[in-house]
């Protein structure tokens, strides 16, 4: 398998922090330019509706500042869509999202979605942003995707980066996997993500059929630890030994 995977780093969780005090520091903008300097390949952020971390003046910042490519994660809103056509970002995200969540619970339901989901994909594809589907690992939800139009779907990894036993990570993987082959043969562009971290991210990497991996909040935990630079270059390492 010779296919570069890419790695998108999530910042989110740079102004989590931040937020916490109310200040400044850290700043997310400093951490998408090391993350760039450390071997990344794109940036993701979650512009929540609540703007519980990511806020509009950290996406003014990255448009403006980042060379890499952003992916803007968005809610299926007219606030956001605009947001996102103001922007233009890379590619724009679109995820599930309910305020009392405390992280992405599920998937996106690209199948009950249709035609909310329709209009707002039309509108981002005609700004030229490549549009993603952030869904559960699901067959009718490939589908769906494929019929919305979306030329990306990135398969929700946080059933498995949470399943315990030995029973459950095999399952997971396994509809992670079937999804990845089905996603392919529709002709999707696979992405995967969430909860990912040094230690279960080798399966994920190793699936040939993935192009990207958007991996954030260990990434910024374990950067406490050791800095981000050398998180990212062990995730990279992590990545490309699954990937041999
Ligand atoms: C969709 C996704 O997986 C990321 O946006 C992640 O959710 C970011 O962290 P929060 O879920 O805490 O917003
Ligand atoms: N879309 C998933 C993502 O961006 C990162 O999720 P996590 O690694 O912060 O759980």
């Amino acid at each position: 398998m010779t296919r570069h995977l890419r790695l998108g780093v999530n910042i989110d969780h740079v102004a989590t922090i931040r937020n916490a005090r109310g200040g400044l520091h850290p700043d997310p903008l400093r951490a998408a330019l090391m993350a760039a300097e450390a071997g990344a390949d794109g940036i993701t952020a979650h512009l929540r509706e609540d703007r519980r971390h990511i806020t509009d003046d950290d996406l003014d910042k990255l448009v403006a500042s980042i060379s890499l490519p952003l992916n803007l994660e968005m809610a299926a809103t007219d606030e956001m869509l605009a947001i996102a056509l103001k922007h233009r970002p890379h590619a724009a995200c679109i995820v599930p999202e309910r305020r009392a969540e405390r992280t992405t619970e599920g998937g996106l339901d690209a199948a009950g979605q249709h035609n909310t989901l329709a209009p707002i994909i039309g509108r981002l594809k005609d700004a030229g942003i490549r549009v993603s589907l952030f869904i559960a690992p699901e067959l009718r939800q490939l589908d769906a995707a494929a019929k919305l139009g979306a030329p990306v779907v990135e398969l929700h990894t946080g059933p498995y980066s949470h399943a315990l036993t030995d029973e459950e990570i095999a399952f997971e993987l396994a509809r992670l996997h079937a999804a990845a082959v089905h996603g392919a043969a529709l002709g999707l562009e696979l992405h995967a993500g969430h909860g990912l971290t040094f230690d279960n991210v080798g399966p994920i990497a190793a699936m040939p059929d993935l192009h990207e991996l958007n991996i954030g909040h260990f990434i910024i935990g374990e950067a406490v630890f050791t800095g981000l630079g050398p998180a990212i270059t062990r995730m990279r390492a992590a990545m490309d030994a699954a990937r041999q």
